[in-house]
């Protein structure tokens, strides 16, 4: 098992990490953002690398590769989600963690930004193997994670149930008398587990608010308003759920295995009876017809919503969108060259710092219970949600109107804002 830790190292740049950087790059000039402090910003503090031996069902040893990549914590702990996938890799990670910086500053929490996983497709093991799997990734991660250090959460393809064996592993390492204080150590927990109601639903319920929150500036309703979702995990379901009990009709989803479009409607609670049935895919849902992949992003709809990987809406299809509004659940699923164009077309974009920031909000309020002994009921989490986002979203719009600015730099602007005061009064960069 090797670690190795990489500070203050400046880093290539090319895909997600290129996006991170141009987009942080371009607020940093707009604020004229002093240079100590943009030095300080464009690194990553901590890199973790880890490869671990595991055991698997067939008797043989596999080695895998893990990531953490802490990118700051000037205003608290490092906080972000654990992916499994095959194109996790440092720059990646690197990306991620970048935007969880920004993300939890604009949201206004006491957080830094973090972010990692392991390359691997989880559909080829067994749940006993992502058991043992995510355990050794835990102890080789050791105590470079912690409560008020380092606390995961789930991304793509990890859920309630990794943060469990997570949380297990981690408290496993500690004294009896010192296994209590840890429960904050990840959030997303099952709720048995010192898990917080509404975690669950927090990003695509937040997704939602923030479209709803933009339907209501552009005094448009949402009620038969056509969307369409790529990704139909964890996000792209709750968005779905929660828009079409505002009246809004989901019309098109894709996911890993393929893209379905029923012009008069799917049924968001059908489609995820039938994903659960059949491996997590929708592919053979009988209520849709089959498109090919390369149609989903052009079809005729009012909102389009990127709720799985980074650059997914591209200078290749950004023309074609005919959507009013890109609601980005994902992580960086625009990249900057397709934002320019669909800018420039007059679509409006709400930036994933703040349209899936619900995810992270929740996290904090799992994390706040558990520190001090409360359990929060359901409706009072999905009311201070909704509260702490309009705050945000009320934040954004008055920049892009005071500054003149698209959603994204305006929402850059406020978090990086935020880091150059504190490292300003601290007194260490005047
Ligand atoms: N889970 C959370 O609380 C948060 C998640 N996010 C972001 O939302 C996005 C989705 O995350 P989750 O819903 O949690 O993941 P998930 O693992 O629950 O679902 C991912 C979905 O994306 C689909 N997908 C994977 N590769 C695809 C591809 N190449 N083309 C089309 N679809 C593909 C999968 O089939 C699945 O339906 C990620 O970008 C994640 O970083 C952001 C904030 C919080
Ligand atoms: O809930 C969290 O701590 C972070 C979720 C996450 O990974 C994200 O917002 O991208």
């Amino acid at each position: 098992m090797t670690t190795t830790l990489t500070s203050k190292k400046k880093q290539p740049k090319q895909g997600m990490l290129d996006n991170v950087m141009r987009q942080f790059n371009n607020a940093a000039d707009i604020i004229e953002l002093n240079t100590n402090i943009r030095k300080i910003l464009e690194v990553t503090n901590n890199e973790f690398v880890v490869h671990f031996p595991v055991r698997m069902d067939n008797g043989e040893v596999e080695i895998f590769t893990g990531y953490r990549v802490q990118h700051n914590n000037a205003l608290g702990p490092y906080k972000g989600g654990l992916r499994y996938h095959p194109t996790v890799d440092i720059d990646a990670a690197r990306a991620l963690a970048m935007w969880m910086t920004w993300k939890t500053s604009l949201a206004g929490l006491p957080y830094g930004g973090a972010k990692g996983g392991i390359q691997l497709d989880p559909t080829k093991y067994s749940q006993d193997e992502l058991q043992r799997i995510t355990r050794r990734f835990t102890y080789a991660l050791g105590d470079n994670i912690g409560p008020e250090l380092d606390i995961p959460a789930p991304d793509v393809n990890t859920n309630p149930q990794t943060m469990a064996w997570i949380l297990d592993t981690y408290m496993s390492t500690k004294s009896p008398n010192e296994r209590s204080k840890n429960l904050h150590v990840v959030t997303g927990k099952p709720i048995g587990t010192g898990g917080s109601e509404g975690r669950d639903r927090a990003t695509g319920y937040g997704v939602f608010l923030t479209i709803k929150f933009w339907a209501e500036h552009n005094t448009i309703d949402l009620k038969n308003k056509t969307f369409i979702v790529q990704g139909f995990g964890n996000v792209g379901y709750w968005a779905s759920h929660f828009l079409k009990k505002e009246g809004a009709i989901l019309i098109a989803v894709q996911d890993a295995y393929g893209s379905i479009h029923n012009h008069e409607s799917i049924s968001p609670e059908k489609l995820l009876d039938y994903a659960k049935a059949n491996k997590g895919s929708i592919s053979g849902f009988a209520g849709a017809n089959v498109i090919d992949n390369a149609e989903f992003f052009g079809l005729d709809c009012d909102i389009c919503i990127p709720a799985a990987l980074g650059n997914q809406v591209t200078v290749d299809n950004a023309h074609d969108i005919k959507a009013r509004l890109i609601a980005e659940g994902a992580n960086g699923p625009t990249d900057v060259k397709a934002e320019e164009i669909l800018l420039k077309r007059g679509i409006d974009i709400i930036p994933d710092i703040l349209c899936n920031s619900g995810g992270v909000i929740g996290s904090y309020f799992e994390w706040l219970q558990n520190r001090n002994g409360e359990i929060w009921q359901l409706d009072e989490v999905l009311e201070k949600l909704e509260r702490k986002m309009r705050e945000s979203f009320n934040k954004v719009m008055y920049k892009t109107k005071t500054k003149n600015l698209d959603m994204r730099t305006a929402a850059f602007v406020i978090a990086i804002e935020r880091l150059e005061e504190t490292y300003v009064q601290r007194g260490i960069f005047p």
